[in-house]
């Protein structure tokens, strides 16, 4: 097996004294869409922001092979790596074409344009429309689009599915799988149906530290771990991951899902 795009081993984050990482590992496959998974407040994004430096971070995080853990955000940029925060972030009143032109980044390569609009031909058609008026589905378009300009090696995608009506998350789910025809994706997302769809290998977070690693199919289909480590009632059909279950709090089950689910295929 080819190694992996990114290796982090024991990442710590504390912010305002209180400890939030308490030593995350996990690795992101070379290719393909590897996810990272957790119920709320396990520390996915957190672990998002210190890979990308937006947080002060200890541990070690290799982009092939190179230790990255003391790089700046930007420098971090500059070796390839794009993001898609939680909540998109396109400009409202700007054009598609010119969100993605925000994008370039100076004295990079060429964009790729080409590829953009080869896997999303969509945008081409859309170039002149206010972001502001697109689908949710159609922004995170935009938002993916713009991780792809810049030749990035590593995309990470932050709950691209969130608050999605279901015929949108089918539409995100196409579009990453899309993506990650170009670029390997860490993808954090609470949609176990997206998940299954589209991620070949997974990491599962608990309270700050790595719980669980390996084939996403194997966890799903083993569905007392996957209501251990994830909170949900039917890991293989669907479902969305829970919210933490209280100490002492029994693991719900299939008859009381943790959350609302999505059991319609992606
Ligand atoms: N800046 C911060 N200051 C204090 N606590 C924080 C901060 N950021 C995150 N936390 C806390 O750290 C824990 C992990 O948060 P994080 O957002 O990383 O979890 P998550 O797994 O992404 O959750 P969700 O699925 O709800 O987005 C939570 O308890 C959160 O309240």
């Amino acid at each position: 097996m080819p190694a992996p795009l990114l290796t982090v081993r024991d990442l710590k984050v504390v912010i305002g004294g209180r400890h939030i990482l308490h030593g995350v590992d996990l690795e992101v496959a070379a290719s393909g869409t590897t996810a990272l998974l957790g119920r709320n407040g396990a520390g996915k994004t957190t672990t998002v922001r210190g890979i990308l430096g937006l947080v002060p971070r200890t541990g070690s995080v290799l982009l092939d092979g190179e230790e990255t853990v003391r790089l700046a955000t930007h420098a971090l940029v500059r070796r390839g790596i794009g993001y898609a925060p939680e909540d998109r972030g396109v400009f409202a009143a700007l054009t598609v074409a010119e969100n993605l032109r925000l994008a370039e980044r100076p004295g990079a390569r060429e964009p790729a344009y080409d590829l953009v609009y080869e896997l999303f031909p969509e945008l081409r058609q859309r170039a002149r429309q206010a972001a502001g008026t697109l689908s949710g589905g159609q922004q995170q378009m935009v938002a993916i689009a713009r991780t792809l300009l810049n030749g990035n090696r590593l995309i990470i995608a932050d709950e691209p599915t969130k608050g999605l009506a279901p015929k949108v998350v089918t539409e995100v789910a196409q579009v990453l799988e899309r993506a990650a025809e170009a670029v390997t994706v860490l993808l954090v997302e609470q949609n176990l149906a997206v998940v299954r769809r589209l991620a070949q290998h997974c990491a599962v977070l608990a309270d700050g530290r790595t719980a669980h690693r390996g084939p996403t199919a194997e966890l799903l289909a083993d569905a007392d771990e996957a209501r251990r480590l994830l909170g949900v009632g039917r890991a293989g059909h669907g479902g969305t991951v829970g919210t933490p279950a209280r100490t002492g709090t029994p693991a719900r089950t299939a008859a009381h899902p943790a959350a609302p689910t999505a059991e319609a295929d992606v």
